[in-house]
């Protein structure tokens, strides 16, 4: 029997640094037997992927215990799966109570801790196009992680004041104040050591206290257990920071819109706006959904969605993106996408996935943190047994050690350092709109020693424009109204070109039929009886003789940089069209930004030698022209062949073979039309300078994660010292695994600041 295998994604509430995730990943797999488990505790989020009848109610309970809360997010685009919207209301509570306690790591408190199955789907579908943004964390100072802490605070310090009162009653007034907050410490660590997971923070945690208490330092004990609650707290502020950088972008998207109907206007939840619909947007309002321009002309400024810093003018017909503001005039916009499927959202979806998918590195440390743990935990056990058996030193004094040496054993900073980075890093790159599908393509960027590109709509603007047609065989104006007959069918730019130029002549274009691409070459239909063929001049010569006074006037119209397209209307040449693409404006300062990086740029296209040449020189890029598809792709290959990290990067139309071979692809294009979900990176906003951009995200991102992984190993290591050497003690320890975690995750942060060039 084959179950079909379905994906389930869940918003994870109470996970706050790189233990708890493998805490959750442990219990999804014990409990489900799911293996196909992602957890990302950058994204706050999980995803299985497994059998329908999978028992996904008993892993939440389970997770409860853990004290952690799952909220499923709905498939974009689509109906929750059946498996989550049995929990859709807890989704729903989870959104809905603003300043309730959502980020609460208490099972008690936590919706799904112990829900029954009575008031199941009820509230599901109401809130389903919710589900895709992040819950509305409560202030941090208001959870229950918070109450705890402060609740442990007061008890050490009730303690502390009572000591002096009655000094002989000082001990058990420590322990009780301990116990206060190593309850739920020590609650969570036998629920993981159940899963399977014995060596978690908490449990480390557990032994250190209740061994300290047992050596006569109850008041010590009491204080580790405060700083341990304390550094949780912060580190949950610090991953909540993280965490927040993406997932603000969906906040961009204002709450209400403005739509029109049947000359009404009234305002309506952005959420629920459906595609088609027609909003108007006042001047100076930030727009709530992606759409069309059907009426007005303003400035739009992008720089919150896109990086773009000066607004951009935009009219009818012009795409807008939700999040984006509007300038000085009213415009009347049609609403092309849900706010469940808007650019924002799929961005913000992007990242989160792609923060699922682990780098390299990322899964090296991992590695390493499963040895790490152990390792340290038996530098302790000797420390603290050796040197009173062997040479009689107090016993105290070096459990002692070898207590504080447990509290050094705790990997979250070491293992938090990588994610956490990632995370900045994918999260400053979608912000301006270039986009990485995955750790391990952030960390690859760094290594590519060349770049392809693809010339038409990747190099160039992708909008040709119609500058001469040769009437050879027909006139110019039959020539012209043939060729847009055999275009209709051809979503090319030049196609595109050509028709429109037809139509600004408002020539009647006759119907074509049996339209065929052949890529790379041109296309070929059945126009009024007879067969037209449209394309390369190389392909047209294999069709029809062309002579030597023709080749030269093409020859002569693509030395200036203009495509020529011949027309082969039965066995004559009728005529030919020259059209022409202009050049990024970027494209040639991001060419010789990566030349002074140190990389290989080359141009691939299908064009004609001499066209590709004429832009080559003024781009200042190595050109490999009149290649096919398949030709493209054996370029990258040959590349990669001779030792060479490539990218590629282009629109998708006669490159997808090469941008699938390509260490990289990259697909670009403006805004709604790129193939996002299948390359590796995008650039969203077309620039080339998204290019060099990225290399160096990709490179300041490594540089971050190696400056993370020291501190984290640089502190433990020296704390490890000091311990032995009797210099420090319990607290110290447990404020440097604490406060290593939380400078780890601000070093992190800092990449959100990254500006290109
Ligand atoms: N739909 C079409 N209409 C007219 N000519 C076409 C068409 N498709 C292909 N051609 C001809 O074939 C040549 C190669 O096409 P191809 O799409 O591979 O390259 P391109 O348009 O130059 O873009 P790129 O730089 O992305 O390779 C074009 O330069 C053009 O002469
Ligand atoms: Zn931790």
């Amino acid at each position: 029997m084959n179950a079909p295998i379905v994906q389930s994604r869940f918003r994870v509430t109470g996970m706050d640094c790189a233990s708890c995730a493998a805490k959750i990943d442990g219990a999804a797999r014990r409990i489900t037997g799911v293996t196909d488990v992602s957890v990302s505790v950058t994204a706050g989020t999980m995803t299985l992927h497994h059998e329908p009848e999978t028992d996904i109610a008993k892993l939440e309970q389970r997770l409860g215990t853990l004290g952690y809360a799952i909220a499923p997010i709905a498939p974009q685009g689509g109906a929750a799966h059946p498996a989550q919207k049995a929990h859709a209301h807890c989704a729903g509570l989870d959104h809905h109570d603003d300043h309730g306690d959502s980020h609460d790591a208490h099972p008690g408190d936590a919706c799904c801790g112990s829900h029954a199955p009575a008031h199941g789907p009820a509230t599901s579908t109401a809130t389903e196009d919710n589900h895709s943004r992040a819950p509305m964390d409560g202030p941090w100072w208001r959870s229950a992680k918070a109450r705890l802490t402060l609740l442990s605070g007061l008890a050490l310090g009730a303690a502390f004041g009572a000591g002096l009162l009655l000094p002989r009653l000082d001990t058990p007034l420590f322990i009780l104040a301990m116990l206060v907050g190593l309850a739920p410490i020590a609650r969570r660590a036998f629920a993981a050591a159940v899963d399977g997971m014995p060596f978690t923070i908490e449990m480390l945690m557990t032994i250190a206290a209740v061994g300290a208490v047992a050596i006569g330092a109850a008041e010590e004990a009491a204080a580790v257990v405060f700083l341990f609650l304390v550094g949780e707290l912060l580190e949950g502020v610090a991953a909540g920071r993280a965490r927040a950088s993406i997932s603000a972008l969906s906040d961009l998207v204002p709450k209400t819109a403005w739509v029109e109907h049947d000359g009404a206007v009234r305002a309506v939840s952005a959420d629920s706006l459906a595609v088609g619909a027609t909003i108007l947007v006042r001047p100076g309002d930030r727009i709530p959904a992606d759409g069309i321009i059907i009426a007005g002309d303003s400035a739009i400024d992008e720089a919150p969605v896109t990086g773009e810093s000066t607004p951009v003018r935009k009219g009818v017909d012009a795409v807008v993106f939700a999040g984006t503001v509007n300038g000085e005039a009213a415009l009347r916009v049609q609403v092309t996408a849900t706010a469940s499927d808007n650019t924002i959202a799929r961005v913000v979806r992007l990242v989160e996935e792609a923060q699922e998918k682990k780098a390299p590195t990322e899964r090296f440390i991992d590695q390493f943190a499963r040895y790490y743990t152990p390792a340290v935990l038996a530098v302790g056990a000797l420390v603290a047994v050796v040197p009173p058996l062997a040479f009689g030193a107090p016993w105290a004094e070096w459990v002692y050690k070898g207590l504080a040496i447990l509290l050094i054993g705790c990997p979250c900073a070491l293992v938090i350092s990588t994610p956490a980075a990632i995370a900045a890093g994918l999260s400053a790159g979608a912000r301006r709109g270039l986009l990485m599908k995955g750790g391990a393509v952030l960390e690859t960027f760094r290594k590519v020693t060349t770049v392809c590109f693809d010339k038409t709509g990747t190099l160039t603007a992708g909008k040709p424009e119609v500058t001469d047609i040769m009437a050879l065989a027909l006139p110019a104006g039959e020539v012209l109204r043939l060729a847009a007959a055999v275009e209709t069918g051809s979503s090319h730019p030049l196609a595109r070109a050509i028709v429109a130029h037809a139509a600004a002549q408002a020539i009647a274009v006759p119907p074509a039929e049996d339209a065929r691409a052949h890529g790379g070459k041109g296309v070929t239909a059945r126009v009024e009886g007879r067969v037209v063929f449209l394309g390369a001049p190389a392909a047209a010569a294999e069709l029809v003789p062309v002579s030597e006074a023709d080749m030269q006037h093409v020859a002569a119209l693509n030395a200036d940089g203009k495509t020529v397209s011949l027309l082969v209307v039965e066995r004559t040449l009728a005529g030919a069209i020259a059209l022409r693409d202009e050049p990024r404006p970027d494209a040639a300062a991001a060419i010789k930004a990566l030349t002074a990086a140190h990389i290989t740029t080359l141009m691939l296209t299908g064009d004609n030698r001499r066209t590709a040449d004429a832009i080559g020189a003024r781009l200042g890029i190595a050109v490999a022209a009149e290649l096919l598809p398949a030709d493209k792709q054996r370029v990258v290959s040959d590349l990669k062949a001779r030792g060479a990290m490539v990218a590629k990067v282009g629109d998708g139309i006669n490159d997808a073979p090469a941008l699938a071979s390509a260490d990289i692809g990259i697909a670009m294009g403006d805004g709604t039309d790129v193939a996002l979900e299948t390359a590796d990176a995008a650039a969203l906003h077309a620039r080339v300078q998204d290019i060099p951009d990225m290399i160096a995200l990709s490179r300041r991102t490594m540089g971050n994660i190696h400056q993370n992984i020291t501190i984290a190993l640089g502190l433990k290591a020296v704390f490890l010292v000091t311990t032995v050497a009797g210099i420090t003690g319990l607290w110290p320890a447990i404020l440097a695994d604490t406060g290593a975690t939380v400078l780890v995750t601000l070093n992190a942060l800092r990449l959100l600041r990254f500006r290109p060039q």
